[in-house]
Parts: C-alpha cells; sequence; structure tokens
C-alpha cells in the first residue's frame, strides 16, 4: 500500500482554468468559446459562466454570425461568460474574489468584475488586445485596483472521460 501523497496533482491555477475551460465548452458560440471562474480568497469555486444569449432566448433562434447588419449578429445579444458568472452567484459578496477566464474580459464586463468587488483576474488568451473595448478594460480595472495576470500555461494534459 503507497505511503506517500501523490505529487503529480493538478495546482489551484490549473485547477480552476481548467474548469473555467471546461465551463467554456458548453458554449454554443461557433467562433469563440468563452468560460470563466470565479473563487473565493480560500480557494472554493463560487461560481462558473460561459458566453450564451440569455435565457429564453433560444440558440437555435438568434443569431451566431459575427458579420452583417448589427441586429443580425450575436453581439447584441450575447452574455459574456464573466457577466454569466457574476450573474449566477447566488450567495453574498464577491468582495475580495478570484476570476479565472479564458479570454480577456471586455469593457462591460470590466464594468461588472469591479463593481461586483472582484478583486484579481487570471486570463487565458488575450486575442483581442488592441481593441478598444480591452484597452478600455485596463484602464478601468487600473483605475479601479482590479490586478490581473497571464495564466502561466503549464503544458499539462488534463485528460477526462465521461
Ligand atoms: N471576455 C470575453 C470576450 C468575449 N466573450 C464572448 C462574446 C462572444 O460570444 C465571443 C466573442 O466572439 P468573437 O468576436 O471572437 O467571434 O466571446 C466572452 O464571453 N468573454
Ligand atoms: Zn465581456
Amino acid at each position: 500500500m503507497e505511503k506517500e501523497k501523490r505529487m503529480d496533482y493538478i495546482s489551484w491555477d490549473e485547477y480552476f482554468m481548467g474548469v473555467a475551460m471546461l465551463s467554456g465548452m458548453r458554449s454554443k458560440d461557433p467562433h469563440s468559446q468563452v468560460g470563466a471562474c470565479i473563487v473565493s480568497e480560500d480557494n472554493k469555486i463560487l461560481s462558473m459562466g460561459y458566453n450564451g444569449f440569455p435565457m429564453g432566448c433560444s440558440d437555435d433562434k438568434f443569431p451566431w454570425a459575427r458579420e452583417g447588419d448589427a441586429l443580425d449578429t450575436k453581439y447584441l445579444y450575447v452574455t459574456h461568460s464573466e457577466l454569466n458568472a457574476i450573474l449566477n452567484y447566488r450567495g453574498g459578496s464577491l468582495e475580495g474574489a478570484k476570476l479565472y477566464v479564458s479570454l480577456f474580459p471586455c469593457n462591460e464586463c470590466a464594468k461588472a468584475i469591479i463593481q461586483s468587488g472582484i478583486k484579481t483576474i487570471v486570463y487565458d488568451c488575450d486575442k483581442y488586445e488592441n481593441t478598444p473595448s480591452v484597452i478600455a478594460s485596463k484602464r478601468m480595472l487600473d483605475a479601479a485596483g482590479v490586478r490581473y495576470y497571464k495564466y502561466n500555461r503549464t503544458g499539462r494534459e488534463i485528460r477526462i472521460t465521461v
């Protein structure tokens, strides 16, 4: 019988970013699947979310297009993963919480993050870093003292069979 504890267990960051990415796999968005996981200061998962249309707005009826008439694109309808994670939270306050998210938050989510009391953001991808939305987001996060840093990919493959 083994006496020593396992040493190849996943780190907190791998765990929470993994949960965020798994959550993103629920997204129906054909172009960008984004997931978020909110964690307390003592490493308890508080909430999760992914990008999708609001309740009652059918995934099959609302548009997933990226281009065309604004009303016929997804952008006016999709709720971002971070906002869904904040809104899905059924507890009390998110003061001091940490957000793991697979894509850097936009300006609208930054407002919600700041107002909810989240103090740290760990993000994976920043593919829209040169857009006004992300530049504005960083301006607000900096002003509000919300810390953010890029997730350090370890290259570990986490496989689950369901
Ligand atoms: N931080 C973010 C940024 C974007 N999203 C969502 C909104 C859309 O569903 C999708 C981005 O679409 P794209 O322009 O890449 O086709 O990701 C989010 O949830 N969180
Ligand atoms: Zn957003």
